[in-house]
């Protein structure tokens, strides 16, 4: 039997649990606040960023959410994240992906206060992370840690392959689970574009990690019987229904289940684990800055 990883509910865990520690810091009395921003038009980040909103309302977290024209100069975003790394309301700040091609976007993270870092893109906070001292682990790493656990896989002496070398999922994700600390000491391979044969290369793993953005790229034929499968995409294809299209993954769910003893469902995986962890990280940098211990999920 395949066990469906059911990342709404692990997320649902994830929120409950925080909820404790937000009512810690609301005794202190510091409500953790979290800006999003939002420089684009593209309708999957519209939806990202109302979805990190709508979450935050329901823990508690204060939600400030700001929209900058796509078209606007970049000094726009530079002076916008000046404003909210001096405000003390604000303890997480995260600037929805892409940018506009106009603005470079390693200067819009090393903009950001790396103490107020919430998606843990500074370089600051990539240097940690890689020193095996994680100050804020990116969202989606985090939640694919989270994930495994949640079904008992423990990436130690596991063979890992993860298909995609993004700084976003593949290369922080790829740190973690290699690092000497609980939910690493994996062996981990980094495929991409120019993997010579990558089904070979699936086809040896234990766990399977699919981020690199190509609807159904990995189907069944590329997994051997008993492989976790994680799957990081969330692709938008064409689809004759109401909304004009529906989610993929980068993994073809249909065949890759009879093959798997572990897989994650797009939507319903891994997306709803991004968002959680997002608010563990705002939640981790309000106590911090406030100096208030608080207990992590
Ligand atoms: N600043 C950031 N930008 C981006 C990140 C990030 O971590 N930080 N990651 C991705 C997209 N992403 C986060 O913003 C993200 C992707 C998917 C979901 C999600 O909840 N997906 C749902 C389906 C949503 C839908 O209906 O479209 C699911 O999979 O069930 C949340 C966040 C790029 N940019």
């Amino acid at each position: 039997m395949t066990d469906i990883i059911d990342g709404r509910a692990v997320a649902e865990g994830i929120r409950t649990d925080l909820g404790e520690s937000i009512q810690t810091l609301k005794d202190e009395g510091v409500t953790p606040g979290l800006a999003t921003v939002l420089m684009s038009d593209d309708p999957a980040s519209e939806t990202y960023v109302s979805m990190k909103q709508r979450d935050c309302e329901e823990v508690g977290i204060n939600g400030i959410h700001i929209e900058i024209d796509p078209e606007a100069p970049a000094e726009e975003l530079y002076e916008t994240i000046d404003d909210l790394n001096e405000d003390p309301e604000v303890h997480g700040i995260l600037v929805q992906m892409p940018v506009p091609d106009h603005v470079d976007s390693q200067q819009v993270l090393r903009a950001i206060d790396p103490k107020k870092d919430a998606d843990g893109f500074h370089p600051e906070n990539v240097g940690m992370l890689v020193a095996g001292h994680p100050r804020f682990k990116p969202c989606t790493p985090h939640g694919v840690q989270k994930l495994l656990e949640s079904v008992d896989v423990d990436p130690e002496g596991k063979d890992v392959v993860i298909v995609g070398r993004s700084n976003i999922v593949g290369k922080p994700l790829a740190n973690l689970l290699i690092q000497k600390a609980e939910g690493g000491n994996a062996t981990v391979t980094v495929c991409h574009s120019r993997t010579d044969d990558l089904a070979a290369k699936t086809r040896d793993a234990d766990v399977v990690v699919a981020a690199c953005g190509v609807p159904e790229l990995i189907d069944g034929s590329m997994l051997s019987d008993g492989v976790t499968v994680i799957d990081v995409g969330v692709n938008r294809v064409d689809a004759d229904n109401e909304k004009g299209y529906e989610l993929v993954g980068d993994v073809d769910f249909d065949s890759a289940k009879e093959k798997a003893s572990a897989i994650t469902p797009v939507p319903g995986g891994v997306g709803p684990m991004t968002r959680a962890m997002l608010l563990y990280n705002t939640v981790k940098a309000a106590g911090e800055q406030a100096d208030v211990e608080v207990e992590l999920p």
